[in-house]
């Protein structure tokens, strides 16, 4: 068995190598595993190209390979879509990953073994890797969303330049969530913790953006499907029918992000709750996105756009984050009829939490930043009169792909 061990050292707090050093390479000599190459990053893509250069390298004989990563979820974002990238004449092996949590907020690791506070912290990071090395683990197969950013359709005879495609494994979103992610890495240097997204949510907190939106249902589901806590279940959307299975939306949107194989982002932050139970293996359905959005229309005492009706509704948004943290509790949170948020009575959802298989987000070209799209951290424009498509794919087979050690 190929084993490549490779971490970011200057990820989260900068604590990647002395980890390595001093617990996940002696816990891997510890049950006899000696990997083929222990590198630490040099730059951004380099994991990647680590993985890709392997592969080339190993020619015809390719037998599957266990990389036991040290680093964040935009390292692990950069070698999926490295390997995306490379082109090559025959299907890459699986790729088997054993995580160790190392970057800022690590919501893939954090999604796989939900934090709990009787955890003593060095164990719970070698989680990962002590279930590969003892050889007792579970594989879980990662979905990816493939996200397209198309220019517009040029007029015959010219042509439109290609589009863009990243793929993620954690989150696709815009609206807020892209502002976040688009100004919070200007704020890496000064802050390397968490605080970092919450500084530049206060900087955001009162934007909204505009765009048309379609929500696809997922294969398999015939329908786009919203989640309603009276019943505690997903049921189908009321604008998707057999007929018309798509569901158009308008803006303005104050939020808008969808997750695959996690239902966090940070370990506290549970903002598609519901997730896991999506997952393939549990509902028979192919991959899906969890996706939450927040539409001040939806507000009853909504009446037009304006600074001041964005300054109000802008604590609506806080409290909407607020009950992330608090267990996933905003997706319960509803409008009484004075437009404050309560717990209590049947009025209107304050957050669509919606099970699709994919979505488009087609931006009004006078909102500059509604042209953001996040994916896994990495931010993507849209250009001019373009528009952004995820879409959930779940591995071909179980030869291909990524999957993790649990
Ligand atoms: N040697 C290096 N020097 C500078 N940047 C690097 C190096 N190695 C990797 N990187 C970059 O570090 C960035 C941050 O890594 P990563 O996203 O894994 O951690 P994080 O942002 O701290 O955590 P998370 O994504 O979980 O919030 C990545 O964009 C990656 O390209």
């Amino acid at each position: 068995m190929t084993v490549l061990v490779i971490y970011n050292p200057v990820c989260g707090d900068r604590s990647a190598k002395a980890l390595f050093d001093d617990y996940v390479l002696p816990l891997l000599a510890e049950h006899k595993i000696t990997p083929d190459k222990v590198i630490a990053t040099e730059s951004s893509g380099h994991a990647g190209k680590i993985v890709a250069d392997f592969l080339a390298s190993a020619g015809d004989q390719q037998e599957p390979v266990s990389v036991v990563l040290g680093s964040g979820d935009g390292t692990l974002h950069e070698l999926i879509n490295e390997l995306n990238n490379t082109p090559t004449t025959k299907p890459l092996p699986r790729i088997h990953l054993a995580l160790v949590p190392a970057g800022t907020a690590n919501a893939l690791y954090s999604s796989l073994y939900p934090p709990s506070p009787s955890d003593d912290p060095i164990q719970y990071k070698l989680k990962s890797v002590r279930a590969f090395a003892s050889g007792a683990h579970r594989s879980v197969p990662l979905n990816l969303a493939v996200n397209v950013i198309s220019p517009p359709r040029a007029a015959p005879p010219a042509k439109a330049p290609a589009p863009q495609v990243s793929i993620s494994a954690v989150v696709a979103s815009t609206a807020l969530h892209a502002s976040i992610l688009h100004d919070s890495e200007a704020l890496r240097a000064e802050d390397p913790t968490m605080g970092r997204f919450k500084t530049a949510a206060m900087q955001n907190i009162t934007r909204w953006y505009y765009a048309s939106v379609k929500l696809f249902p997922r294969t398999g589901a015939g329908l786009v499907e919203v989640y309603d806590p009276t019943v505690g279940a997903f049921v189908p959307h009321e604008e998707s029918s057999e007929d018309e299975p798509i569901v158009d939306l308008v803006g303005p949107f104050a939020y808008f992000l969808s997750t695959l194989n996690v239902d966090r982002l940070e370990p506290a932050f549970r903002i598609t709750p519901k997730a896991k139970e999506g997952s393939e293996a549990e509902s028979g359905h192919a991959a899906a996105l969890d996706l939450v959005l927040v539409r001040p229309m939806s507000d009853p005492t909504y009446t037009m756009d304006s600074e001041e009706a964005r300054k109000a509704f802008s604590e609506k948004t806080v409290a909407v984050l607020t009950a992330a943290y608090q267990d996933g509790g905003h997706i319960a949170l509803r409008y009484a009829e004075d437009g404050s948020i309560t717990t209590e009575g049947d009025g209107p959802l304050v957050v669509e939490y919606v099970r699709c298989g994919g979505w488009e987000w087609d931006p009004d070209d006078t909102d500059e930043r509604a042209h953001f799209v996040c994916a896994d951290g990495d931010i993507l424009t849209i250009p001019a009169s373009g528009k952004a498509r995820c879409t959930a794919a779940t591995p071909m087979n179980d030869k291909t792909g990524f999957a993790l050690y649990a």
